[in-house]
C-alpha cells in the first residue's frame, strides 16, 4: 500500500453540520499535520464525535469542504470513497466489536472486505499479528469479546483499527473507562504505534494526562467550530475562557504536574516552563469566536 505524500493529512474548511434546528459546527477549520497526535478536546457535545463522522464520510456535512490524503470526502463518489476507506482505522466508543465474533474474526472483518482474494491461513496469520501488535496475548485471538476486560476490548479494537496497516488512525476516547494504569499502557502503546507505524493519529479525549503525555497538538472545539489549536503550551498562553478552565483548573494542574515531575521540570513552575510566547498564542486563537482572545 503507497502513502501518498500530501503535506497535511486532513484538511477542514468551513464545516457546517446541523441536526434540525440544532447547529452542531459553524464554519469549523482544522488542518491535521502528518505524522502527529492531534489531541480534540471540547465540552460534552461540542461535536468532537460527529466532527470525527464527518471526516471519515459516516456524516454528510451541511457544507464545508474535508479532504483526507488528498481526496474530497464530502465530493467522494461511491468508488474513491471505498479506495480512500482502506487507509484509515477507527476506534470507535467502547470498541464497536461484533459480539458474535471473535477477536481475530472481528479484525478479519476489514481485512476480508477489502482483500477477498486472500486465503484463509493469512488472514489469520494477519489477525494473530495485528492482536500482538496491540498488546494482546496471543491467546486473545479465539475470545468473544464479553470474555475481555474494558482494556482488552479497547486492544482488540484498536487491532482490528490497525489491519488494514492504515496512514490515519481515529481513536475517540480510547482510555475512557480504563483504571490510569490501563489509560497510561493504552496512551504508550498509542505513541509506539505512532512511531513505529509512522501513523497520523486523530485523538478525541476528555483525560488530560493522554493530552500531556503523547499529543503534538491539541484542538479545542467550543462555539460551534475550533477556536485554537497548538501545543499545550501555545494553548496556556491564551485566555480563552474555556481553555483557561481546562487547562488551568485542578485537574489539568495535577496533570502537568504530574507530567512535571516524571519528566523531571520544575513542578511548581511547570506553567511557566511550559507557557509560550504571546506571539504564539495570538496565532493559536481563533478571534471570532466569543470569548477568544
Ligand atoms: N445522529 C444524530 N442525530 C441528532 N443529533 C445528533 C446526532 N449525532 C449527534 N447529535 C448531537 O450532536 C451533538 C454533538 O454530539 P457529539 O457526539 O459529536 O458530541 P461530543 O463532543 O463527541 O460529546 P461527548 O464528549 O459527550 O462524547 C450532541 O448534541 C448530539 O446529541
Amino acid at each position: 500500500m503507497t502513502h501518498a505524500a500530501s503535506p497535511d493529512p486532513i484538511v477542514i474548511e468551513n464545516l457546517v453540520n446541523r441536526f434540525g434546528d440544532h447547529a452542531i459546527h459553524e464554519g469549523l477549520s482544522l488542518t491535521v499535520r502528518r505524522g502527529e497526535i492531534l489531541g480534540v478536546v471540547g465540552g460534552s457535545g461540542t461535536g468532537k464525535s460527529v466532527l470525527m463522522r464527518s471526516i471519515i464520510g459516516l456524516q454528510v456535512p451541511e457544507s464545508g469542504s474535508i479532504t483526507v490524503l488528498g481526496r474530497s470526502i464530502t465530493d467522494a463518489q461511491d468508488d474513491d470513497d471505498i479506495d480512500i476507506r482502506a487507509r484509515w482505522g477507527v476506534l470507535f466508543q467502547g470498541g464497536a466489536l461484533f459480539s458474535t465474533l471473535t477477536v481475530g474474526e472481528n479484525v478479519e472483518v476489514p481485512l476480508r472486505e477489502f482483500y477477498p482474494e486472500l486465503g484463509d491461513d493469512l488472514l489469520h496469520e494477519i489477525a494473530a499479528y495485528k492482536v500482538m501488535l496491540s498488546g494482546l496475548p496471543e491467546e486473545a485471538v479465539g475470545k468473544y469479546p464479553a470474555e475481555l476486560s474494558g482494556g482488552m476490548k479497547k486492544r482488540a479494537g484498536l487491532a482490528r483499527a490497525l489491519a488494514l496497516d492504515p496512514e490515519l488512525l481515529f481513536l475517540d476516547e480510547p482510555t475512557a473507562g480504563l483504571d490510569p494504569i490501563g489509560a497510561a499502557a493504552f496512551d504508550r502503546l498509542t505513541r509506539a504505534l505512532q512511531e513505529t507505524l509512522g501513523l497520523t493519529v486523530f485523538l478525541i479525549t476528555h483525560d488530560l494526562d493522554t493530552l500531556y503525555e503523547i499529543c503534538d497538538r491539541v484542538a479545542v472545539l467550543a462555539d460551534k467550530r475550533v477556536i485554537a489549536v497548538g501545543t499545550i503550551p501555545e494553548l496556556l498562553a491564551t485566555d480563552h475562557p474555556w481553555i483557561q478552565e481546562y487547562f488551568n483548573g485542578p485537574r489539568g494542574r495535577a496533570a502537568r504536574d504530574s507530567r512535571a515531575r516524571r519528566t523531571g521540570a520544575a513542578g511548581g513552575g511547570a506553567g511557566e516552563a511550559l507557557a509560550a510566547t504571546p506571539r504564539q498564542a495570538a496565532d493559536t486563537v481563533d478571534k471570532s469566536a466569543p470569548g477568544g482572545a
